[in-house]
């Protein structure tokens, strides 16, 4: 089978590619046509979505995914979230959401005067291109939850659902 990963993030490459050994992962930068920096659960799902479709239309692949990065709010308290979807070539689409974790108040500054999480993280960690690699997640996790790990639990929630439908 053939699958394409609307993205060019090594990182979200990596956990299709971990998820579906058997098969022939593509990948294909595609606009989430969110904004880059989501900031709601809504938001962050709606670009997982798009990703998926249009990395279908850029690409003949039997499956599509999308994985997106965003934040949001409950409360006062502002998380990480992080959403995925997988749409078959029929039209089938299945979504699922991945682990949150609580962003310190001087990330959400930066976010809220419109700077993008993965370069303030950058700058907060002082690493480079943290976004490819650990991510925010491994950053506030002490190195224990890789942005690859995370994206790939996602990944196997959206395997699973899709193949528990195809048994019908
Ligand atoms: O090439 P794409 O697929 O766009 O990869 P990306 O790293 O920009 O990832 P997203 O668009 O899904 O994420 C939206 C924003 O949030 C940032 N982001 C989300 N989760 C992150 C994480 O765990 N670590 C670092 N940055 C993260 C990301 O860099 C963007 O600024
Ligand atoms: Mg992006």
């Amino acid at each position: 089978m053939e699958l394409v990963i609307g993205s060019g993030n090594p990182a979200k490459i990596a956990a299709v590619n971990d998820v579906f050994t058997e098969d022939e992962v593509f990948s294909r930068d595609v606009p989430s046509l969110v904004s880059s920096q989501p900031f709601s659960d809504e938001e962050t799902r709606k670009g997982a979505i798009n990703r998926a479709a249009g990395s279908l239309k850029a690409n003949s692949a039997d499956i599509g995914i999308g994985l997106e990065g965003g934040v949001m709010y409950v409360e006062d308290d502002l998380y990480l979230c992080n959403w995925g979807a997988l749409i078959t070539r029929d039209h089938v689409s299945f979504t699922a959401a991945g682990a949150r974790i609580l962003l310190p108040k001087e990330i959400e500054h930066e976010l809220k005067i419109g700077n993008e999480l993965g370069d303030v993280m950058d700058g907060y960690a002082k690493r480079e291109n943290v976004r490819k690699k650990e991510g925010a997640v491994g950053i506030f996790t002490n190195d224990r939850i890789s942005r690859k790990a995370m994206f790939a639990h996602v990944v196997k929630l959206l395997h699973g659902q899709w193949e528990y439908w195809q048994q019908g």
